[in-house]
């Protein structure tokens, strides 16, 4: 190792962005291995939207290592922390940086690292934060560790550490295959096709509530593989077939067919909760007034509009064909839900040119839209049951950040800027 005093710090940042089920991954057939019982499939967000970025620090001087998470520190006892760090320790190469700094292969295992990392949405909420947090831990130890970039490899470590998080390794859609080995060396995720592929859609999350959950996805799925004849034959029989004609859909950009499934399999996904006992309920009764607005909107078309697609939580993940469809839900959407404090702003969150697409620019405009039509008792209004909505699309997979000013720890000292 150069530089023997042990003063040097070397860092990498990287920034991984988050995705969304359209066939879901539910149930383990091996919980420390994290090997799911179906094939799953997804979109990858907009990582300027939705995204993790996280900072690894090396340097002699570390007595052990470290994480911070949205500036608290955490432990990394944990079995998913291990797994991740000790994998891609495994695989570290040789390092030589610009300054100077050398650090061999066999050195990685007597070196310690300091971890920051900073979600840009909120943690914990069914909005898939593990997900981009760990494929972002997995990528950026990668690049600091000079490790192979082999994509499929580093989606079976990321899946180590939470089984979503391999399908943020890649952008646009995602499939992750279960795999049959035991020891999970071919479940890994693989692109089905970039984010430049059908870049039309757009995607609404109506963010329900920000608050931390009450059941878990790890805990969830545990007690509905134990307890859930739903979810035996959901995995065995609905899902192969789903997942065959989801690739076929997003393949021929076949918006009917991809918005049934979606629809479909995240009710069956629900319905599996709901199956499970004590019965999960992770939506609330503002999921089902939009999952109803949207039903029967698509009814009134005769072909969907918009699919929907809820993950373990009350946030809807709306996905819109075009601009189009995506302006109109919105004018339903601030129909039903205008903003608790008038503040139209803070009320969309990402790209927000949505709102003139919709012609809506300010709260007068929110309080002059009309009823939507397929709605049968228009003067429901839920005024505040929606925190705020965030208006992304597809977006690519993990990226290097070379900007050293965004990097999350201080090179000097080697602890979280502002520690
Ligand atoms: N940026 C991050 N870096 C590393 N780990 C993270 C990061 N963000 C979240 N995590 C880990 O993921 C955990 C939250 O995962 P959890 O599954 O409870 O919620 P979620 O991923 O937001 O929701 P869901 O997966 O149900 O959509 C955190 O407690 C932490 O261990
Ligand atoms: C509903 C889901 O979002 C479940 C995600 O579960 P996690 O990946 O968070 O679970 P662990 O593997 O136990 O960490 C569906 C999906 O993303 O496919």
């Amino acid at each position: 190792m150069a530089a023997e005093e042990g003063q040097w710090v070397l860092m990498a940042t990287g920034r991984s962005p988050t995705n969304i089920a359209v066939i879901k991954y539910w149930g383990k057939r091996d919980e420390a291995l994290i090997l799911p019982v179906n094939d799953s499939i997804s979109v990858t967000l907009d990582p300027d939207h939705l995204s993790a970025t996280t900072t690894v620090a090396v340097s002699p001087s570390f007595p052990s290592d470290r994480m911070w998470l949205n500036g608290q520190e955490i432990s990394l006892s944990g079995g998913r922390f291990q797994s991740c760090l000790r994998e891609i320790r495994k695989r570290a190469q040789d390092v030589e940086d610009e300054k100077g700094i050398r650090i061999k292969k066999e050195d990685w295992e007597k070196l310690h690292v300091h971890i920051a990392s900073y979600n840009n949405f909120p943690t914990a909420a069914g909005l898939a934060s593990s997900a981009a947090g760990f494929a972002c831990l997995v990528f950026t130890l990668g690049k600091l560790m000079n490790v192979k970039e082999d994509y499929g490899e580093l989606s079976s470590i990321a899946r180590q550490g939470s089984g979503s998080a391999c399908r943020s390794i890649y952008g646009g859609f995602v499939k992750w295959c279960m795999g049959k080995n035991d020891d999970g060396s071919d479940s890994i995720a693989v692109q089905l096709a970039d984010e430049t592929h059908w870049n039309d859609l757009v995607i609404i999350i109506a963010v329900v509530s920000s608050k931390q959950k009450e059941t878990s996805s790890t805990s969830g799925m545990r007690d509905s593989v134990e307890t859930s004849p739903l979810l035996q034959y959901r995995a065995q029989t609905v899902v192969p077939n789903r997942v065959l004609k989801m690739e076929e859909a997003i393949k021929s950009h076949n918006f009917e067919s991809f918005a049934k499934l979606t629809c479909a399999d995240s009710n069956q996904f629900h319905a599996v909760c709901l199956d499970t006992s004590p019965p999960i309920f992770y939506m609330n009764d503002t999921s089902h007034r939009i999952i109803s607005l949207v039903e029967k909107w698509n009814h009134s078309e005769g072909t969907p509009q918009v699919a929907y697609t809820f993950d373990a939580g009350p946030n809807a993940v709306l996905i819109a064909p075009n601009r189009k469809n995506a302006a109109l839900l919105l004018k339903k959407l601030l129909y039903c839900f205008p903003p608790q404090d008038n503040d139209l702003s803070s009320y969309m969150v990402g790209d927000k040119s949505i709102l003139s697409d919709a012609g809506v620019k300010s709260i007068e405009d929110v309080e002059a839209l009309p009823a939507p039509a397929e709605m049968k008792t228009p003067s429901q209004q839920f005024k505040g049951d929606v925190s705020y909505f965030i208006c992304s699309r597809l977006g690519a997979g993990p990226k290097v950040v070379t900007d050293e000013s965004l990097a999350l720890i201080d090179s000097f000292t080697g602890l979280p800027k502002g520690v």
